[in-house]
């Protein structure tokens, strides 16, 4: 598991643990991790000497790490050359030390460039780039062909603590990261810019204070929680997921989410609804009823995709509400829950609630978009609703009611097509009724779901039924030594 921090969180640390250094090591430390990514990019592209390097240079300490590092390629025979967003407050050890090396401030682009630094902004950034910053990065995305940009710390432009991106932003190959994550490297639009995070260590990890701004599962994580039968498990007590989705105007919605459900670690999958005469012939190990009240007991209830609006639905979601295990409530149970009649319902659940909206969803029940601050957005709705939300996107954001929360690392494009936020919704209900808590069932499902759509996609374009075919060597990648099975020797 990664942690990230926020930028109050970064800076205090980093006080803390100046207060105990001579002044300066920190910058170097950081610069010299910064050089050395930068000459691993330049060895990649033919070499180091006499390679030509252009630093964007801010005026605080994001672009001092830029020209210390500039200083140290320099010194390895690379022509540096600096662009000044200020040159009045462009750091000026910084400036001394690049110098010395050889290197040199630039009055205009040069023609020739084999990697750009953008040392325009760090965590100091407010706002939307302006003035002589705005310049430079315009300058630098109409550049053809588009230099190889490495990223000091964050890319310039950015909202560090939110993953927003205001207005024109440094679109980075590689971003080196001083001590710690932050939300912009790994949540919104920002964490796109980033493209690919390295983090440097300057050794603030043990000063930082308070929990984290948000988690990143790693594959370790994801299958130290993935639920294996122990060697007396039956069907019942691995967990008995219900299905409630779709309908006979949308029956897709049912095949669909009954395959993630399948798919997960639950011993058995119940559906109830009026495509029941459907699912069995295409999931024959399902159970079916027309009804929820007539599908005999579950661990787990989902419900929603498909479900459509009327009264019926409206009444098979209240009976989801009104039953006393985790419910997972997506699409149309969303929408449901709009007008509000249904919210003492939700808001005094004892068990367990998941919400799993995309971004419309999200603005009908919460009355705003997301905004800015997904992250924010979907604690708030977490908080308001007492349950886990599941915000869909490109960096599935999952938070709990008590603040936590997570961002899902495993996303691809590809997953961008209809039904696959059924598949999603089937497979965490089965994680739920396998007796995962409800906020770790939301990031090993959108985690696997993420990894599907990944395997999906190297066989070309992708439907929903491709996902969740994949959900089986997605779940398989991560679990190739399942416990609970004794292993057979020969003898
Ligand atoms: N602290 C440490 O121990 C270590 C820190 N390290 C490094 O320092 C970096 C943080 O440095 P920092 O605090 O100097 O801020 P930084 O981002 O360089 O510049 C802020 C200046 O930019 C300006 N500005 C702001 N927003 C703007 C905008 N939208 N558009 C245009 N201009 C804007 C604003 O100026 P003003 O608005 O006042 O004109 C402000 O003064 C950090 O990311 C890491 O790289 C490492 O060396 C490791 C040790
Ligand atoms: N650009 C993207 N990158 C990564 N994942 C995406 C992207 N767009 C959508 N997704 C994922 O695809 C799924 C779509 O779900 P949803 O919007 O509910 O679709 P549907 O209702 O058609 O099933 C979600 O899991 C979402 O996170």
């Amino acid at each position: 598991m990664r942690s990230v921090y926020r930028v109050a969180q970064v800076r205090s640390a980093e006080s803390a643990l100046m207060a105990t250094l001579p002044a300066g090591t920190l910058m170097q430390r950081a610069a010299a991790g910064l050089a050395r990514r930068c000459a691993v990019t330049l060895r990649g592209q033919g070499g180091v000497y006499a390679s030509r390097v252009v630093l964007l240079v801010g005026p605080g300490d994001n672009g001092g790490d830029a020209l210390f590092a500039g200083a140290m390629l320099a010194r390895q025979g690379v022509q540096v050359g600096a662009l000044l967003g200020d040159p009045d407050r462009a750091h000026a050890e910084g400036l001394a030390a690049l110098r010395g090396a050889g290197g040199r401030v630039l009055a205009d682009w040069p023609k020739r460039i084999d990697l750009v630094v953008d040392g325009l902004l760090g965590i100091g950034a407010t706002g939307a780039l302006r003035g002589t910053a705005l310049t430079l990065a315009e300058q630098l995305a109409e550049r053809t062909p588009r230099p190889v940009v490495i990223a000091v710390d964050v890319p310039s432009g950015v909202g560090v603590d939110t993953g927003d991106v205001p207005g024109t932003a440094i679109h980075a190959d590689v971003t080196v990261a001083f001590g710690c994550l932050k939300p912009a490297h790994v949540v919104g639009p920002a964490a796109v810019l980033a493209g690919q995070v390295e983090l440097v260590d300057i050794g603030i990890v043990p000063h930082l204070v308070g929990d984290p701004a948000l988690r990143v599962a790693d594959t370790a994580d994801i299958a130290a929680w993935w639920p294996h039968p122990g060697p007396v498990s039956d069907k019942y007590t691995r967990g008995v997921v219900g299905v409630a989705t779709g309908s006979a105007g949308y029956p897709g919605a049912a095949l669909l989410s009954l395959s993630g459900a399948l798919a997960g670690p639950a011993g058995l999958v119940r559906y109830a609804g009026s495509a029941h005469e459907i699912v069995v012939p295409a999931h024959p190990s399902v159970i079916a009823a027309p009804r929820m009240a007539e599908a005999g007991r579950v661990q787990a209830w989902v419900c929603g995709s498909g479900l459509g609006t009327d009264d019926r639905a409206a009444a098979e979601v209240r009976g989801v509400l009104a039953a006393p295990v985790p419910a997972l409530l997506d699409a149309d149970a969303i929408t449901l829950l709009v007008d509000g009649s249904m919210s003492s319902e939700l808001r005094s659940r004892d068990a367990p609630t998941v919400l799993t909206p995309h971004d419309r969803e999200y603005a009908r029940l919460a009355g705003a978009d997301p905004g800015a601050d997904r992250v924010a957005a979907a604690q708030k709705l977490a908080s308001w609703t007492r349950s886990v939300v599941l915000l869909k996107g490109d960096r599935t954001v999952v938070a709990g009611p008590s603040g936590e929360a997570w961002v899902n690392p495993t996303g691809t494009p590809a997953l961008a097509t209809g039904g696959t936020g059924d598949v999603l919704s089937g497979l965490l209900g089965s994680l739920l009724a396998a007796g995962l808590p409800a906020i770790r069932a939301a990031v090993v499902a959108a985690y696997i779901h993420g990894l599907a759509g990944r395997i999906a996609a190297t066989s070309g374009p992708v439907t929903a039924v491709d996902v969740a075919a994949a959900l089986r060597p997605a779940i398989a990648s991560l679990t190739r030594t399942p416990t609970g099975t004794a292993p057979v020797r020969p003898t």
